[in-house]
């Protein structure tokens, strides 16, 4: 449920029956959707309209619902036969940049389609299904695709995917796709050929980064742009304390940071590699202060069960490390698991040095973490942030720091 503030209380979806079609409306109402909240009621009735969309609105404000409603519905009016062929097509391709996420849109849509089904199929291609599975659903042309922008491009590069009926795209958390190393499948996506030369797009993002710009210089043309949240910048929630010291009393400071409860709660520090986390971890033990380590070297069971560990409360501290392990996740299983990128806090941290810039198929696939009322998930949270502040006021939520 969105925060009170972000739903539009003088709107209700029954107010878009003209232009919803009533199985929608009948889903919506089941969902328990009786208001669109504020980016919905501005972004239903341009996607309706054909206009591009730039939806710039806080996590947990209803993004998800403003492009799919209106992406069901056009798959609807094309599927009537009254604007388009009833053929089986892929109408449109929501890109986002986790797994994780991929099955959330997917579970949102399959509300949505409740009293739709079987008439519009939805196929997630970054689920775990094997590439045989994922052919078979894709040779009936499943009317809307979620992927990960590297899986689309693959099966786009396969011939496996085909867009050439595309007429809606969505890049779905703008603000963290490129970070999260899909850059390069993006450009090749868009400069490749695979998508039609007229079709509509959406860009939600949390937050306006360089990166939802780039997107949307790649993206979107003559944009509607929809700034639905006020100019309060994520930085100002957050307090950054910073302690100069010799690389030699960096662990011992932080012994007596977590010893005095300076911090308090559950922590997630921050080091610069793999080794240097089990370094901190032994240094830790020594003081009888039990910690968990997560990196990209472990196995993706290992650091699902270090979180879950860590959200039980079996551990309050987690010793994380950035750095890119440097495997080949391409082709492995592990590979689907795109929430192993960096956090967009880490981004962020790393934008104010400008040295974002660039990403090639990099970058450090950092961690997949993000806290909500103080537990630890292997994506952004999908509450709102505000949420989240309200949580560290209450002194749940985990702290992050950086023992570099
Ligand atoms: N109009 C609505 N009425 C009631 N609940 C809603 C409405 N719109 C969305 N929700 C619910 O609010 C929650 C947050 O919505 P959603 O995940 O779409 O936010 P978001 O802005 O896309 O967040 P994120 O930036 O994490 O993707 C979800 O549980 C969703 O089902």
């Amino acid at each position: 449920m969105p925060d009170a503030r972000l739903v539009d209380t003088k709107a209700t979806f029954a107010a878009f029956s003209h232009v919803l079609d009533a199985r929608l409306l009948r889903a919506l109402a089941d969902l328990g959707f009786a208001r669109p909240t504020l980016v919905q009621t501005k972004a239903i009735p341009l996607a309706l309209e054909n206009k591009d969309i730039l939806a710039r609105a806080w996590t947990g404000s209803g993004k998800t619902a403003a492009y799919c409603i209106p992406l069901v519905q056009k798959v609807l009016n094309a599927k009537s036969g009254s604007t388009g062929s009833s053929e089986n097509a892929t109408r449109a391709l929501i890109l986002v940049p986790t797994r994780e996420l991929s099955e959330q849109v997917s579970a949102h849509l399959k509300g949505l389609l409740k009293y739709c089904d079987p008439e519009i199929a939805v196929a997630n291609v970054c689920s775990g299904n094997t590439n045989h599975l994922q052919r078979t659903v894709l040779a009936d042309k499943p009317d809307i695709v979620i992927a990960t922008p590297s899986r689309a491009l693959s099966l786009l590069q396969s011939k496996v995917l085909s867009l050439t009926s595309l007429d809606s795209l969505v890049i779905d958390e703008a603000d963290l796709i490129l970070s999260y190393g899909h850059d390069e499948d993006i450009k090749q996506i868009f400069a490749g050929g695979h998508l039609p030369k007229v079709y509509q797009s959406f860009l939600m993002s949390a937050t306006m980064t360089e990166d939802v710009e780039t997107l949307k210089g790649l993206a979107l043309r003559k944009p509607v742009i929809l700034k639905l949240e006020e100019d309060e910048d994520d930085a100002a929630n957050l307090t950054q304390y910073s302690v100069r010291c010799s690389e030699v009393d960096k662990f011992l400071l932080t012994y007596v940071i977590l010893k005095l409860k300076l911090v308090k709660g559950k922590c997630i520090l921050f080091v610069n590699d793999v080794e240097r986390c089990y370094r901190l971890k032994l240094f830790l033990e020594q003081f009888s202060i039990k910690s968990c380590v997560l990196n990209s070297e472990l196995p993706l069971n290992s650091r699902y069960h270090v979180v879950q560990e860590f959200n039980k409360g079996v551990y309050d501290y987690i010793i994380a490390s950035d750095e890119n392990a440097g495997k080949d996740e391409e082709d492995s299983d592990e590979s689907d698991d795109e929430s192993w990128r960096p956090r967009e806090n880490l981004k962020k941290h790393k934008k104010t040095k400008g040295t974002t810039k660039g990403i090639t198929r990099k970058p450090p696939p950092a961690l997949p973490l993000s806290s909500e009322n103080g537990m630890v998930h292997p994506h952004r949270p999908t509450q709102s942030r505000r949420s989240g502040n309200n949580a560290e006021k209450a002194g749940t939520a985990s702290t992050e720091f950086r023992v570099a």
